[in-house]
C-alpha cells in the first residue's frame, strides 16, 4: 500500500458526515467513519476531527468531497445545513494540494456503473437498455437527483436539482395532503414530502385531515410506528412510496431513463422489504399511454452502504 498517495473522500449530508480514505489499488475505501455534523461547526472541524481519530501514517494531499446542495463555484452553502464554506480555504485548513467537490448525488450516479447486484435489489420488471440514460433519486436530510449519461469518454453525471420540483398529487386524497401543506409552506417541493422531514409532514397532514392525534414526532418513530402496526403511520408510509413512484415516473420520463431509476440516500434502503408490497411501482408505471415506456424501465434500491463513496473513489483516484 502506498499510503503517501491516499486520497481524503467525504459524503456531506445535511444530518451526517462520511468520511473514508482511499489507496491506489485498494479496492475498499479503508477507516470509514460517520459523524453527526450536529457536533461540528463546519465542514473542516469534522473533517479535522476525523484525521485526528484516525491519524493516518501519511497525510492525504488529494480529496473528493460529495456535499448535499448545488456545486457552483468556490463558495459552497449546504441546502439542509448552515455550513457555508470555500473550496480554496477548506483545502488550505485541511493541508489537501487538490481537493474536488461536487454534487453528493453525482457521487451516487457516478457508483452506479461500479455496483454489482449484490449491492442492488430490483422492485418491478423492466430490463436496462444499454447506454441509454440513469436515474438516480434518493430520500434524505433532503431528495438527491442526478443523472447518468454516456458519453464518449464514458459515463457522465448530470447534477440537477429534481428535488425541488414541485410536488403533484395523483389521488384527490394527496391533492388533500399537499393543499395542507401548501396553507403552511407555501411552494410543495418533492422534497417536502420526499425526505425525513418530508415523512414528518406527511403524518402530520394526514392527522390533521384526519382529525386524529400526530403522537410521533421524528422520520424515525413514524417508520417504526408503521412498521408496529399503527394506522395513521402506516398510510404515511404508504403515502410515501406511493409520491416516489410518482416523482421517480416522472424522473424517468424527463430523462428517458431506459438504462433504469435507482434510489438510494438514508431511507428507503432500510425499508427496502416494504417496497415491492407498496405503491410505488405501479405509480411509477402509471402514466397513461407511457405505461409500456415505463414498464420497460427497471428500478432497483441500491443496498451499498456508501454508494457516494464508491462514484467518489473513481474520482479521487482519477485527480492527478
Ligand atoms: N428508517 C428511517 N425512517 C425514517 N427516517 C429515516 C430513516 N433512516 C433515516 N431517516 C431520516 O433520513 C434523514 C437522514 O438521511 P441520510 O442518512 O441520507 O442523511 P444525509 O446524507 O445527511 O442526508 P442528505 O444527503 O439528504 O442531506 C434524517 O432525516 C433521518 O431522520
Amino acid at each position: 500500500m502506498t499510503q503517501h498517495t491516499s486520497r481524503l473522500i467525504a459524503d456531506i449530508g445535511g444530518t451526517n458526515a462520511r468520511f473514508s480514505l482511499v489507496y491506489p489499488g485498494v479496492a475498499e475505501p479503508q477507516d470509514t467513519r460517520v459523524l453527526p455534523c450536529d457536533d461540528y461547526d463546519g465542514l473542516a472541524e469534522a473533517a479535522t476531527a476525523y484525521l485526528e481519530e484516525i491519524a493516518p501514517p501519511v497525510h492525504p494531499l488529494a480529496g473528493a468531497f460529495a456535499v448535499a446542495c448545488p456545486v457552483l463555484g468556490d463558495r459552497v452553502e449546504l441546502t439542509n445545513r448552515d455550513w457555508i464554506f470555500s473550496v480554496a480555504e477548506l483545502k488550505e485548513q485541511l493541508g489537501l494540494e487538490r481537493l474536488e467537490v461536487v454534487n453528493d448525488f453525482i457521487a451516487v450516479a457516478l457508483s452506479v456503473p461500479r455496483l454489482t447486484d449484490e449491492h442492488k435489489i430490483a422492485v418491478g420488471g423492466g430490463t436496462s437498455v444499454f447506454g441509454a440514460p440513469i436515474a438516480v433519486i434518493g430520500p434524505g436530510t433532503g431528495l438527491g437527483v442526478a443523472g447518468l449519461l454516456a458519453g464518449e469518454s464514458g459515463w457522465q453525471a448530470l447534477p440537477t436539482e429534481g428535488g425541488h420540483v414541485t410536488m403533484a398529487a395523483a389521488t384527490e386524497k394527496e391533492a388533500r395532503i399537499l393543499d395542507w401543506l401548501r396553507d403552511r409552506h407555501g411552494h410543495v417541493s418533492a422534497e417536502r414530502v420526499l425526505s425525513g422531514p418530508g415523512l414528518l409532514n406527511l403524518y402530520q397532514a394526514l392527522a390533521a385531515l384526519e382529525g386524529r392525534t400526530a403522537e410521533f414526532t421524528s422520520p424515525h418513530e413514524v417508520t417504526q410506528g408503521a412498521q408496529a402496526g399503527d394506522s395513521l403511520a402506516g398510510e404515511t408510509l404508504a403515502t410515501f412510496f406511493a409520491m416516489l413512484g410518482t416523482v421517480a415516473g416522472n424522473l424517468a420520463l424527463t430523462l428517458g431513463a431506459r438504462g433504469g431509476l435507482l434510489i438510494a440516500g438514508g431511507i428507503v434502503p432500510t425499508l427496502v422489504k416494504q417496497l415491492p408490497t407498496s405503491e410505488f411501482r405501479s405509480r411509477f408505471e402509471s402514466k397513461g399511454r407511457f405505461k409500456s415506456y415505463l414498464a420497460a424501465i427497471p428500478t432497483h434500491v441500491i443496498t451499498h452502504p456508501y454508494p457516494a463513496f464508491v462514484g467518489l473513489a473513481g474520482l479521487a483516484l482519477r485527480a492527478n
